[in-house]
């Protein structure tokens, strides 16, 4: 029997305007819309479509956004200036740096600059650690759209054995600490889960795949997961998003189709989330900004 279908789009559309209608609410109460700053690097077409994607999913649910695109030839210096211009624009609550920067800015730097009260994307060192620690100001994009798709169709989380295959700073590693901690009221986006870590150097990763219940892959390698590491029944996500010759593929074999039980589409699945947790976030930034 086919997979159930993880439709991310069709979530994404149903939260996109669970957080207009809040977003509404608030200019009712005379409250400054939402801010969210975008600042693009280059030209890489794949960064591009995403900014634009992100631009367009805010405009359409009420968000002040403002995209700063910048030449390739940027010096770090250059956009140093402009984060710190961000930090104090008392209209921006929210400000996303879209990721890889050119070679010639350290990625590191940037992600510090920006206020970790602004960080809508949860990359800064600061804001890690109180995800980390089980206080989150904000929740990473991806890994948080990984756990609304999965919840929100409703596949419970709490004691199942789940397989993470990566250990990105984006992916990998934030979605395990966030499938694996304890759900509480200031933390309610926690799995509760028995988590595993898997990545290129482990051993026999068929059977360790295998084991799972729910298996996350984020390799970045198209078709990485094939039918053979699947427990049959098992809910698979997707969270590959890999262009090859101008097709998106995902991390996980067609084939898979046949032996899991739930399954994220690419496109169409993890993606859309992405975005729309962004959203979520800079709707937050603006509660705990302006109240
Ligand atoms: N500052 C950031 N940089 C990057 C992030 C991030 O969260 N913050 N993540 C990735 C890229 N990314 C968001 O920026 C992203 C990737 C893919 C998608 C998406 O919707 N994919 C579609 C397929 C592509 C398409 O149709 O255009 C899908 O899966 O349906 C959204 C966001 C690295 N950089
Ligand atoms: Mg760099």
């Amino acid at each position: 029997m086919a997979a159930q279908r993880l439709d991310g789009k069709a979530l994404a559309a149903t939260m996109r305007s669970e957080i207009a209608a809040r977003v509404a609410e608030r200019a009712r109460a005379g409250k400054r819309a939402p801010g969210l700053a975008a600042v693009l690097v280059g030209e890489d077409p794949a960064s591009q479509q995403y900014v634009k994607n992100k631009h367009k999913a805010c405009q359409d649910a009420g968000l002040a956004t403002t995209v700063h695109r910048l030449s390739a030839s940027t010096t770090q210096a250059e956009l140093l200036e402009l984060v710190g211009r961000l930090n104090a624009d008392p209209a921006v609550h929210g400000i996303l740096v879209q990721l890889p920067l050119p070679k010639q800015i350290d990625d590191g730097a940037i992600i510090r600059a920006v206020s970790p009260n602004k960080d809508v994307d949860c990359f800064h060192p600061e804001n890690v650690g109180l995800l980390m620690t089980g206080y989150p100001r904000f929740y990473p994009c991806t890994p948080h759209g990984v756990l609304q798709l999965l919840t929100r169709n409703g596949i419970a989380l709490a004691g199942k054995e789940i397989v993470v295959l990566g250990r990105s700073n984006i992916v990998g590693k934030p979605v395990a600490v966030m499938l694996m901690q304890k759900a509480t009221a200031t933390n309610p986006a926690a799995g509760d889960a028995t988590v595993t870590v898997a990545h290129t150097r482990t051993k026999n990763l068929a059977d360790v795949c295998r084991r799972a219940d729910v298996l996350i892959a984020a390799a970045g390698v198209p078709g990485v997961i094939t039918p053979d590491m699947v427990k049959p029944g098992a809910a698979v996500v997707d969270v590959g998003t890999n262009n090859v010759d101008g097709r998106w593929l995902g991390d996980v074999h067609k084939d898979v189709e046949s032996v899991a039980g739930w399954l994220s589409p690419v496109p169409g699945g993890v993606g859309p989330m992405t975005i729309t947790m962004l959203l979520y976030n800079t709707l937050d930034a603006a509660k705990q900004i302006d109240g």
